[in-house]
């Protein structure tokens, strides 16, 4: 008999061909949001996953737990605009934080925005902002259900008041000002038909960059750059002079083009683009400039990143020079210039953040900053200001914020704010870095945090999560849930740093792309037989979680390896590697992914895709269970990804006998991929997924 009663969904005889190969796609009716049959399933799934999940006999008691956790104060590093200081804040639970407004760093905090006025339920939210130059234009970007889409508004700082314009049709957007404090630089899709509610799957294409004048109406905005291509998205920085835009186009989600125009007039129309780097070679991200010298960090001919300066009266190649060369380990994380003529660096060091002041002009090291194991979160200052704060993260410290005064005769560091966490004492736990050996011989690290005391006997549970993508590093940062789960579960949780993501510069993102992406899903594997045989855990134990890009990571290691886990956790995933790119800004990914328009695309990508690649496991051997997560407003990996793999996986394996683990979808409404998700809907979704392990993998609740 079937463990569990899973709707039916139809299999419709739709077939593609790639490459003279035949696939069938039985559910391509599920990628329609809108038809009435597919709300029904989505219905129908919720119905049989709800009730699971209400079965843990603690899930008050989990509720509770993550509430009261997450219930410590949150502050952002403050940041001057103009004459006045600003700070992000949530008091703990508020389903928004809010951005306060202070005289001075020690003076009475007033509210400025907040945007937990804009809705009842907190699901819109702040998703973007940039001051004018003088701090007297506030202009900010809402969106809505989590979605991509975001509206831009503009407030006058003087009066709180809004201008009455409102810029539609935004999305992957620049927001940058001319200094005259008039005139800002915006990306959108104006030409966009039918729904833009970010349910909607339609591919973005043609994204333009558009002038707006301050007070004017929308319908006035008109195209400065605009490219052929229609996958290109175009960045654009007014440069810290004022004189320059710097204009930049990526295609995926690596390597960018780069222009420049003088803007020494009015800008009435096209913009007079001169090109700098006309091949998708390299990423080229723009720190600063004094006059025509322009200081940019690159990994071109440097895979570990470098900075190097381009001088735009004379931008050849051959005439760039190199200001700090690339680290032989240490990869540079981003640079910001500050205090006038210094520049501050930020290295990754076997995955922990270094922090050193130089020297703009010669890129000379001054100091390093002492930081301990963990993360740079936060930065603010300005090369006219004569201090900056920065934010340190990590396991156990979810927030600290130093300032820096360079006022005096020495460089000064103080604390300006450390956040103590309810009853959290850090010193009952231990968070190390171990280095475990994948399928290649590959070294690679992991994160292990426990409580002091910690039994190394095999029968904890263990919290594995991955991501390994995109350039993405995973450093150490502070979760409620995980924490929660080493506490009432007597449980580890993990960190790996697998192939794919950017923690050892290029080498490693290329050793995650392509043809080598099946490395990421043997480095997880490998980081769970590891935790296996070094008695941290037991695969009937064993959790693994990943989100989007690590919900594929999760789906492709279920098929190749369900015996390794107990339970898996998908969270928004890309699981139909054969059609990602036909939805939303999916084409964006095939930097990581390739795409199965080309033949060796479609080859290796047909071998590890989730929803191709199900199979009944050998012998005795089933599928952990399984938890997808999706919601109906995400348009960055739209929702048709985890309803056809849920679909398929159900229909091959949910009715095998010995299949008693569930194989279950959770769809969330008024939600997206995860950016602005309201607090409230954050700790219910915790707070489901935890149950959803504690139930399927027999834990214990204690206090
Ligand atoms: O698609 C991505 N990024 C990659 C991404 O979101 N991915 C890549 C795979 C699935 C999903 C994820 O892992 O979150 O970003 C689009 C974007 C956002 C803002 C500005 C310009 C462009």
């Amino acid at each position: 008999t079937m463990a569990y009663q899973y709707p039916s969904a139809r299999r419709e005889d739709v077939k593609d061909t790639y490459h003279n190969v035949e696939v069938a796609d039985p559910y391509r009716w599920l990628e329609d949001p809108d038809a009435e049959d597919t709300k029904q399933y989505v219905e129908e799934q919720n119905a049989v996953t709800h009730p699971y999940i209400e079965e843990c006999s603690f899930k008050e008691e989990i509720n509770k737990s993550v509430t009261k956790l997450w219930n410590y104060p949150k502050y952002s590093t403050p940041f001057k605009q103009g004459s006045k200081y600003y700070q992000y804040r949530n008091t703990g639970l508020q389903n928004q934080s809010v951005i306060y407004q202070l005289d001075s760093l020690d003076s009475e905090a007033t509210v400025f925005l907040d945007p937990n006025l804009l809705s009842k339920d907190g699901t819109i939210a702040l998703s973007t902002s940039k001051f004018s130059e003088d701090g007297k234009v506030f202009a900010y970007g809402l969106s809505s259900s989590g979605s991509d889409w975001i509206e831009i508004k503009f407030r006058n700082v003087e009066t709180g008041k809004d201008y009455n314009e409102i810029l539609t049709k935004v999305k992957f957007s620049p927001m940058t000002w001319m200094h005259d404090n008039k005139g800002f630089f915006y990306g959108a899709y104006l030409h966009k038909q039918g729904k833009a509610d970010g349910s909607e799957t339609d591919c973005n294409e043609y994204q333009k960059l558009y002038y707006h004048c301050l007070g004017t109406d929308q319908s006035q905005d008109f195209v400065v750059v605009e490219f052929d291509d229609p996958q290109l998205r175009i960045g654009a920085t007014v440069s810290y002079c004022g004189k320059y835009l710097v204009v930049t186009a990526v295609k995926g989600c690596k390597n960018n083009l780069l222009y420049f125009a003088r803007m020494d007039g009015e800008v009435t129309g096209k913009l007079n683009l001169k090109p700098v780097v006309t091949e998708l070679e390299a990423d080229y991200e723009y720190i600063t400039n004094n006059g025509s010298k322009f200081f940019f960090r690159t990994n071109k001919d440097a895979p570990n990143y470098r900075i190097i300066v381009i001088d735009f009266d004379n931008p050849d190649k051959a005439n760039w020079s190199t200001l700090v060369p690339e680290h032989e380990k240490d990869v540079l994380d981003w640079g910001k210039a500050i205090n006038t003529n210094q520049l501050v660096l930020c290295y990754l060091r076997d995955v922990k953040n270094t922090l050193s002041l130089h020297k703009l002009e010669s890129g000379e090291k001054i100091m390093d900053f002492p930081i301990e194991l963990g993360t740079i979160n936060g930065i603010s200052g300005k090369r006219e200001h004569t201090e900056m704060f920065y934010r340190f993260v990590s396991f156990l410290t979810p927030n600290i914020i130093y300032k820096v005064d360079f006022s005096g005769s020495t460089i000064k560091q103080t604390v300006f704010h450390e956040t103590k966490v309810g009853d959290l004492d850090p010193s009952k736990y231990v968070s190390k870095q171990e280095f475990y050996t994948s399928k290649d011989g590959t070294k690679v690290p992991m994160f292990i945090v426990h409580k002091k005391g910690f039994v190394m006997d095999g029968t904890k549970p263990c919290m594995l999560y991955g991501y390994g993508g995109f350039n993405i590093n995973v450093t150490p940062s502070f979760s409620v849930s995980r924490l929660v789960f080493v506490n009432h579960f007597d449980g580890c949780f993990v960190v790996a740093n697998i192939r794919g993501g950017g923690e050892y510069g290029d080498k490693w993102h290329n050793g995650g792309r392509f043809a080598n992406k099946q490395n990421c899903f043997d480095d997880f594997q490998y980081a769970a037989k590891y935790l296996v045989e070094n008695k941290y855990t037991n695969s009937d134990k064993l959790t693994i979680l990943g989100g989007s890009n690590g919900g594929l990571l999760v789906a492709a290691c279920i098929n190749q390896a369900p015996q390794l886990f107990a339970t898996a956790i998908c969270q928004v995933g890309v699981l139909d590697m054969l059609r990602f790119h036909k939805f939303t800004i999916g084409y964006a990914w095939k930097s990581d992914y390739g795409s199965s328009e080309t033949s060796e695309g479609f080859d290796y990508l047909y071998k590890y895709s989730p929803l191709h690649n199900i199979k009944i496991p050998e012998g005795d051997v089933q599928y952990p269970a399984t938890l997808l997560l999706t919601a109906d407003h995400d348009d960055r990996v739209v929702p048709l990804h985890s309803l056809k793999f849920i679909a398929e996986l159900q229909h091959k394996i949910g009715n095998v006998p010995k299949q008693t683990n569930p194989l279950m979808v959770r769809v969330e409404t008024r939600a997206g991929h995860g950016a602005g998700k309201p607090t409230a809907k954050l700790i219910e979704e915790v707070t489901d997924t935890l149950c959803f392990i504690a139930k399927s993998t027999n834990l214990e609740f204690h206090e």
